[in-house]
């Protein structure tokens, strides 16, 4: 999160006039994240976060990922709570915004993720595909491949200022990626679709919760497995561990078992995968809003990242073997 929007001390405690929340003791902007506005509140019953809900959010939207968390930690995933005000809604508006307060959880997620978070994230994942299998609601994934092409035309004339010939090279893979190859047939369910490690709390070296359901849709669950493929298993030089993948995906198929299918297109979505979110933070990179407190994400990890998965021939790169999952 970062905090686009300022909210003043009694536009605040006002707005919170609506929940029975008891006093507001204090509250500071949260700088981490990229999304959307948060605040840490502190008020007379506990800790709460604030989400002003920013650009990329539709407020159509908001509905499905509040019910969602309600959802999921009615199905014994752990993750924030939506607060409801005293009209039984979540939802409200602030500063012209939309706005949540959603309840606190403890924990810290892993600045270095080890292979033992990673096995943490692939329970954690499979755990919440599964308990998503009957939520109602659905939404579509706004950022898939149809999703890319509108990204790179709001950065091309610039992607070259980031990295010479960035923009020739995005060209020729959303042209691939888009040409016929993606799969439709791979199963499809609940996904986070931004299981970053900034998204995943840990007290010690076990989950304790998930957060960050901004991007939450319907999509290949394979689709979410790649996602964090991309954001936990590799270093910060952005070489490739794959004894985290092994972990992780181990870890994850102990409770999902991967199809065939989605073993074999696991090295396609994890280039899809890596295209989304070099786009999304090379549009961010050329776009800081001038005043908002947020640090853009390095748009080029996501470049070495997609450079990788365009070598790689089969999930065996990946740390998974030709007959499955190794135990
Ligand atoms: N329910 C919560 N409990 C405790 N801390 C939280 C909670 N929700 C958010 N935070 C804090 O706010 C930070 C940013 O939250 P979040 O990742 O949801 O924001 P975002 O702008 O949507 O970010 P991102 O760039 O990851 O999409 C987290 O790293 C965490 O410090
Ligand atoms: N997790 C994303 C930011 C939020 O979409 C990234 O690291 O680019």
């Amino acid at each position: 999160m970062a905090v686009y929007t300022d909210v003043a001390a009694d536009e605040l405690a006002d707005f919170l006039k609506q929940y029975d929340l008891g006093e507001l003791l204090s509250y500071k902007g949260i700088a981490e994240g990229v999304e959307n506005t948060n605040f840490l509140l502190h008020t007379t019953k506990g800790s709460f976060i604030l989400t002003l809900y920013e650009k990329r959010v539709a407020k159509n939207d908001l509905p499905f990922f509040l019910a969602l968390m309600t959802h999921l930690a009615e199905h014994g995933v752990s993750c924030p709570l939506p607060v409801k005000a005293r009209d039984g809604e979540p939802l409200h508006e602030l500063q012209g915004r939309p706005a949540a307060i959603i309840t606190f959880l403890e924990g810290i997620w892993p600045r270095k993720p080890n292979a033992v978070h990673c096995a943490g994230v692939g329970e954690g994942l499979a755990r919440m595909h599964l308990a998503g299998a009957d939520f109602a609601i659905k939404r579509a994934n706004a950022l898939s491949v149809a999703g890319w092409r509108p990204l790179f035309d709001a950065a091309a004339d610039r992607a070259d200022e980031v990295q010479p010939d960035l923009r020739a090279f995005l060209s020729a893979e959303l042209d691939y990626l888009s040409g016929g190859v993606w799969p439709t047939d791979l199963p499809e369910g609940v996904i986070h679709a931004d299981l970053f490690n900034d998204n995943v709390f840990f007290l010690g070296d076990k989950l304790s919760g998930i957060i960050d359901f901004t991007f939450a849709c319907n999509d290949m669950l394979a689709y979410d497995v790649a996602i964090c493929l991309n954001a936990w298993c590799f270093e910060p030089d952005h070489s490739f561990n794959v004894t985290k993948a092994r972990a992780f995906l181990n870890a994850y198929g102990r409770l999902r078992k991967l199809s065939e299918a989605e073993e074999a297109a696991l090295p396609l979505l994890a280039r899809g995968a890596a295209i989304r979110f070099l786009l999304t933070r090379l549009v961010d990179w050329l776009n800081v809003p001038p005043g908002a407190l947020v640090k853009p994400k390095d748009p080029l990890e996501y470049f070495r990242k997609l450079r990788f998965h365009q070598s790689v021939s089969s999930a065996r790169d990946y740390g998974l073997m030709p007959s499955g999952l190794v135990a």
